[in-house]
């Protein structure tokens, strides 16, 4: 089987994905407006040993993959960062926990609340803190801006962006009003991954645990051709140049 090639900890959360059912083929509208003929679902994680996979899975990218990069919290962005913020913590510190038990969570509010300790966060407060972006799929990049400029405005310093899933697609398109453009549509002129443009952007670096090209040479060898054909016929259409 295709994840063999891969190292022990993303090949064993791409089986978990498999059992999870995490992985769905069919037709799928996404927040960017593309039309999908696949889709990752991170809510399907949820009963306890699924839950331990998957942020076992984040603990070890971050651990391993960010030697360099000392934060002080994770922060998922509304909906489904806040299970996989709230969950990793507690693996990092089990991994280092000289290196990791200090660290916190935050994640937004869709909506703000207006009574009670009001405002939009909660969790621990971004001001002057070192945050890593936790999030379940990166597409077309919309979610990581927005969480990027939520960090902003409440005052903390991003310094690096952690996702389960890269779709491994290109920027969306802008109008001349700065707008992004949502729908299935595309110019088919070249453009960078969402993932790259965050990453000159704003300097900092961003890591996925599974890639689209992952789970195409999985599906190679075990799902249906006609599946397979319509992902393919996608990922050549929305690709990016880098
Ligand atoms: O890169 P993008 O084009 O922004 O797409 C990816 C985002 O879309 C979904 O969020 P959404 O807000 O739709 O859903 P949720 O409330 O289920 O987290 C997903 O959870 C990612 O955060
Ligand atoms: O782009 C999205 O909206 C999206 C894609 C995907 O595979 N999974 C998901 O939850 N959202």
């Amino acid at each position: 089987m295709a994840t063999s090639n891969l190292p022990p900890h993303r090949a064993s959360f791409l089986q978990t994905c498999i059992e999870a059912d995490a992985l769905k083929f069919g037709t799928f509208t996404l927040k960017s407006g593309r039309i999908s003929p696949y889709f990752f679902n991170a809510g399907l994680f949820n009963r306890a040993d699924l839950v331990r996979s998957i942020s076992y899975a984040f603990a070890h990218t971050l651990a391993l993959q960010t030697p360099q990069v000392d934060f002080d919290i994770l922060f998922g962005p509304a909906y489904k960062g806040i299970p996989l913020c709230a969950t990793t913590i507690d693996k990092l510190a089990a991994i280092d926990p000289k290196r990791f038990d200090k660290v916190s969570y935050s994640f937004n509010r869709k909506e703000a609340k207006t009574h009670g300790e009001g405002g939009n966060i909660v969790g621990a407060p971004l001001k002057g803190k070192r945050v890593v972006i936790i999030d379940d799929v990166i597409t077309a990049g919309t979610a990581i801006r927005e969480a990027i400029e939520i960090i902003k405005a409440e005052g903390g310093e991003l310094v690096g962006i952690v996702v389960a899933f890269d779709r491994l697609e290109k920027t969306p398109m802008f109008g001349p009003d700065g707008q992004q453009i949502k729908g299935d549509v595309d110019d088919g002129k070249p453009r960078p991954s969402a993932i790259g443009e965050v990453t000159k952007e704003h300097g900092v670096p961003v890591f996925s645990i599974l890639t689209l090209d992952d789970v195409v040479e999985y599906f190679k060898g075990t799902g249906s051709q006609e599946d397979l054909k319509r992902l393919e016929e996608y990922r050549e259409k929305y690709k990016a140049t880098n």
